[in-house]
């Protein structure tokens, strides 16, 4: 597949603050690309970037395999994008604020009122009466208006209750199934690990790394409890985060079951458990170190 999106060694200042340090990645077309930071990691300038509504320091990025530099504007009218704050004009009307929005992008895009009862929305009040997750809403569905083939969106979820995150995450879901090439911003894997194909982690400005999420599941590791006296386990091969509270022991195991299993057996214990960590769980303590 081709690159929808590809980023080169991407540096954005503020002033003398260093917020982008040669961040480079590639998303391409029909993924789901996950960008995973805590706050003030970089998330939203690199968004803004890739859109041209700031300008970078230095490196380079196509969209659709053009430059954006001077492309901005063009390029821009085909990608459907929420911003991590959205504003709209407070005295319109939810309605009329993305009939607006539809006739600018002039394209054959969804429709409104079917969007604004699937994420549960009252297009006849003002802007300035909504809540910040109904705001948030209004975002959404603009972004879905765009009809575009690339959607950006930074910090979707905020605000919005656990019914209408797993509404909005089944409209996502039906972009991917149409091909539509999706970036997605948040603070944790966990949001977002069911749609991405690819995540990135960013920290203080830089890409730590960037994994397929089928590769995250591959990695065998298991958190496993126990009560037991035996005192050998600590220093069995392949154990780490080893925490032991009297006779309750706790440790992350990264190795063959079958060999585990027979050690446990060796341990006269009870309460034994065996979980699977989440993806985030096994993001950090796989890159935790780079
Ligand atoms: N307009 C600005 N002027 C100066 N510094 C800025 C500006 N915008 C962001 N920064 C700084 O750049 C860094 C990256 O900020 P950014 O908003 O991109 O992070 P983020 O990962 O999106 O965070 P959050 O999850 O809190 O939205 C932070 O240190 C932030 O303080």
């Amino acid at each position: 597949m081709p690159n929808v999106l590809s980023i080169n060694s991407l540096v954005k200042y503020y002033g003398k603050h260093l917020a982008l340090s040669e961040v480079s990645f590639d998303v391409k077309k029909g993924e789901v690309f996950g960008l995973i930071g805590p706050n003030g990691a970089g998330k939203s300038t690199t968004l803004r970037c890739i859109l041209g509504l700031i300008k970078k320091t230095s490196g380079s990025i196509k969209i659709f395999d053009q430059p954006i530099d001077g492309n901005e504007k063009k390029l821009r009218k085909r990608i459907g994008y929420l911003p991590s704050e959205c504003n709209f004009y407070g005295e319109m009307k939810v309605i009329d604020v993305l009939n607006y929005s539809k006739e600018l992008y002039k394209t054959k895009s969804m429709e409104i009122e079917p969007l604004a009862e699937r994420l549960n929305l009252d297009l006849n009040k003002r802007i300035e009466d909504l809540s910040y997750g109904n705001r948030k809403k209004v975002g959404i569905i603009d972004a879905l208006l765009s009809g575009g083939d690339l959607f950006i969106f930074d910090e979707a979820t905020g605000g919005l209750d656990p019914l209408i995150q797993e509404e909005f995450f089944q409209i996502l879901e039906d972009l991917k199934q149409q091909g539509k090439t999706i970036i997605y911003s948040a603070h944790v894997l966990s949001e977002v690990q069911r749609l991405c194909d690819k995540v990135g982690i960013i920290k203080d400005g830089k890409l730590i790394k960037v994994e397929e999420v089928d590769k995250l599941r591959e990695i065998n590791l298991k958190k496993v409890s126990l009560t037991t006296k035996d005192t050998t386990l600590e220093n069995f091969a392949n154990i780490f985060d080893y925490k032991r509270d009297k006779n309750k022991i706790s440790f992350t195991y990264n190795g063959d079951e079958k060999t585990l299993l027979n050690k446990l057996l060796t341990c006269n214990f009870k309460d034994l458990t065996i979980e699977n960590p989440s993806l985030e769980e096994i993001f950090l303590k796989y890159y935790e170190k780079e």
